[in-house]
């Protein structure tokens, strides 16, 4: 699996500030937009272009838009804190929604949302979720985004486990990843340690 860490001390500070208990739900918040921009910016590099003239006030050039702008899937609810600064960096993208919560005791992801296009399969897909734990939230987004036809899905996280990062490898989906950070690992809770905590309690408050 292509994985890609954004590896800049403007994406590291940003980072530290989310990784801090003392900043409250606004700082987290506004931290977490500010590094999207990073994420997107990174993830977008490749993507294909279509060119068309445009009439400067001096001359006529060549302007380029992406070609395929991608459908943003915000895994409720942390993901939500990505979704206006990505859509913000490609206007042009429309927004599906799934929303998934861990079981405390199992951590497996028990999933109480869906709203997405019926066919995927001429769309890349930008999963926006800050966090890759085990990855089971993240493999079963993926999975119902392969069920309505997605073959190009970008997972874009801020703090990933190596356990999640080979739970996506593992599962054989079509799937690449982009983050801010590969931390050391889990602890007894399935955290990611050192992490930033609970990314949805941190933006919006305990559940
Ligand atoms: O890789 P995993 O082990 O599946 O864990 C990652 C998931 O956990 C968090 O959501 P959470 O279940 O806490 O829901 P929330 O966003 O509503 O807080 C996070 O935003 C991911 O969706
Ligand atoms: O460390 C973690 C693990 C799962 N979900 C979070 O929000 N944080
Ligand atoms: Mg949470």
């Amino acid at each position: 699996m292509e994985t890609h860490v954004v590896d800049h001390p403007l994406a590291a500070a940003l980072l530290t500030t989310m990784r801090d208990e003392r900043s409250d739900n606004a700082t987290f918040r506004t931290a977490l937009r500010q590094l999207t921009h990073m994420l997107v910016y990174e993830a977008t590099r490749d993507a294909a272009i279509d060119t068309f003239e445009v009439r400067t006030p001096v001359a006529v050039t060549e302007g380029t838009r992406l070609a395929r702008p991608p459908l943003l899937v915000p895994v409720l609810r942390a993901g939500l804190g990505m979704v206006e600064k990505a859509s913000s960096l490609i206007p042009q993208s429309r927004v599906g929604f799934v929303g998934m919560a861990r079981d405390e005791e199992t951590h497996q992801p028990v999933p109480y949302m869906e709203s997405l296009p019926d066919d995927l399969s001429q769309t890349p897909v930008y999963v926006l979720d800050p966090m890759l734990a085990t990855g089971g939230s993240m493999v079963h987004t993926i999975e119902l985004l392969v069920g309505r036809g997605a073959a190009e899905v970008t997972a874009i996280c801020v703090v990933a486990a190596p356990e999640g990062v080979a739970a996506l490898e593992a599962s054989g989906l079509p799937v690449r990843l982009v983050a801010a950070s590969i931390d050391d690992g889990l602890n007894e809770n399935a955290f990611i340690v050192p992490g930033l905590g609970d990314a949805g309690d941190r933006q919006f408050g305990p559940r």
